[in-house]
């Protein structure tokens, strides 16, 4: 109760009362979008884009012109709405008037999945006007990354680098850098050459996500590197940062931008970004924002896509996989993802769906507990359609976009609105019609309308499923459910076996050791 009223009374922040309405603006053909550079407009053709999305529109009027970047942009704007390309196109078009490659804008993502994903569209457009574009994420190792994103000096013949020559100017070989915390962190602490002393734009994508995991002290770092301190511009002292090597220092110009005496030219500009931007001050004073300007769509706080459906399926939980399972085989083939609330019910929920022969499906799994390149291997998979049902935890639940999914399945009713929306959005993307059912128990039904009114969502009928189809399932299930049975046994046994063996090698290492 008391948190309750905690929660009703935080403050919105002034300049969250007065935002800019993106619902108000329409799609902009390229044709009359003002001062767009022809090359850029050549890469979006090819991409096959020939307008621009209104939120697009309404972030390239902040940033490009006149009053370009002069304040910090937040952007509260539904899934699918074209983000990525919302702070991708502006960036690329500021930067593309550089003369000299230093690393001049970062983007943040919580997720490697979503880093690649990004990393994509900015390499569509920005080699177009001379940019290159890197990522950090881990993906490879840290060599080769380290490969990719310092230039390593040219040197005569017979001469061999030394990293550990100071004296040796290294230069980054991207413009644009597109990263995931935890490896971005690595590079700022232990890779020479990286530095964000030249650094122009911060994006932190699904801010929100980012906002709650801190990962070393990321955001504090990079902000603590990016700021100007007008007392010692070309030598900041960062004692406190782990760096040693004396990279981290802004040198960014200082001039007087209109309206902000004082403030470095060209201004070191933020966007931060969300379906769900949060409003809690507390948590948006982290971001150190300058003037922001916020831009969200409509009147209320979350938003569903225009064109997304959502039903509810009753069904008792017992009979829960019959349900879906029937509705699966309603759904005919279209691409799904289906989604449940833990790793564990991922694994066991697949498994179990592979058991009904019947379903004539190509159903993998996609969960935190699976390693990185299976995960990639299942995505792309599922992108290239030889995967029709993905099921899937959290993981996949931001961001994550895949052409052609026509359908989002809770099989777990999700706790929050904010995950809520996130699954749904998986669907109904640019533009596109798509569907959400969610499976329910009767109790569950009162809280779930509940839930979906915070997103200004009153229409989810029931969308139910003759009771035959499910009877004739109930054999098959049976069966199927004998061999879940067998398969959880043997496979706990296996990793018991893995880990007995794994003390078993520790044991004789030890007394190696000892001997
Ligand atoms: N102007 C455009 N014209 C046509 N398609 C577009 C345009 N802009 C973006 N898209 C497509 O819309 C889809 C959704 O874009 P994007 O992934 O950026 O959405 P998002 O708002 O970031 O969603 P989420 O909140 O789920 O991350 C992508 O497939 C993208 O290629």
């Amino acid at each position: 109760m008391v948190e309750k009223q905690k929660r009703k009374s935080i403050p919105v922040l002034p300049w969250m009362r007065s935002p800019v309405d993106v619902s108000l603006f329409e799609e902009c053909p390229l044709e009359i979008l003002p001062s767009l550079d022809p090359r850029l407009k050549a890469a979006l053709q090819n991409m096959g884009i020939s307008s621009l999305f209104p939120v697009q529109l309404a972030v390239w009027q902040e940033a490009i012109g006149p009053g370009s970047f002069e304040r910090d942009l937040c952007i509260n704007s539904p899934t699918g709405s074209g983000k990525t390309l919302a702070y991708a196109l502006p960036i690329v078009q500021m930067l593309s008037s550089r003369t000299v490659k230093c690393l001049r804008a970062l983007v943040v993502l919580p997720t490697r999945d979503l880093a690649l994903q990004v990393k994509e569209v900015f390499a569509a457009i920005a080699p177009a006007v001379g940019l290159s574009v890197g990522l950090a994420v881990g993906q490879s190792s840290i060599a080769d990354e380290i490969a990719g994103l310092i230039k390593r000096p040219k040197l005569e013949a017979g001469i061999c680098y030394d990293p550990e020559d100071f004296s040796v100017q290294l230069q980054s070989s991207v413009d644009i850098l597109v990263a995931t915390p935890g490896r971005l962190m690595d590079h700022i602490n232990f890779t020479k050459g990286f530095t964000l002393q030249h650094l122009c734009y911060l994006v932190i994508d699904e801010t929100d996500r980012l906002l709650r995991e801190s990962y070393q002290s990321w955001l504090p770092t990079v902000l603590q590197l990016t700021h100007v301190d007008d007392e010692n511009i070309i030598f900041p002292s960062y004692t406190s940062l782990p760096c040693s090597a004396g990279f981290l220092k802004t040198i960014r110009r200082f001039g007087i931008e209109r309206g902000f005496k004082g403030a470095c030219y060209p201004r070191f500009s933020k966007m931060v970004l969300s379906a769900t931007l949060t409003q809690d001050p507390g948590k948006l004073a982290q971001l150190d924002l300058h003037r922001p300007l916020f831009l969200t769509t409509g009147k209320r706080r979350y938003k569903l896509p225009e064109k997304l459906e959502s039903y509810m399926t009753i069904c008792e939980s017992k009979l829960k996989p019959l349900y879906l399972v029937a509705l699966l085989q309603s759904l005919g083939g279209e691409k799904c993802i289906v989604f449940t609330s833990s790793v564990e019910s991922t694994h066991r929920l697949c498994t179990l769906l592979n058991f009904f022969d019947d379903l004539q499906l190509k159903i993998k799994e996609y969960s935190g507990l699976q390693r990185q390149s299976l995960r990639s291997k299942t995505l792309n998979a599922f992108r290239g359609g030889e995967i029709q049902v993905l099921v899937s935890s959290d993981a996949m639940t931001r961001g994550m976009d895949v052409e052609g999914v026509r359908n989002v399945i809770n099989y777990d009713m999700p706790a929050f609105i904010k995950t809520y929306i996130h699954r749904a959005g998986r669907t109904a993307r640019a533009g596109q019609s798509g569907r959400c059912f969610t499976l329910l128990s009767k109790d569950g039904v009162r809280r779930f309308k509940k839930l979906l009114q915070k997103a200004d969502n009153d229409s989810c009928p029931e969308h139910s499923l003759p009771s035959s189809s499910i009877e004739l399932l109930q054999p098959t299930y049976v069966s199927a459910l004998e061999k879940l049975k067998e398969k959880v046994e043997s496979e706990r046994s296996r990793k018991s076996t893995i880990m007995s063996s794994r003390v078993g090698k520790r044991k004789d290492t030890n007394s190696n050791e000892k001997s």
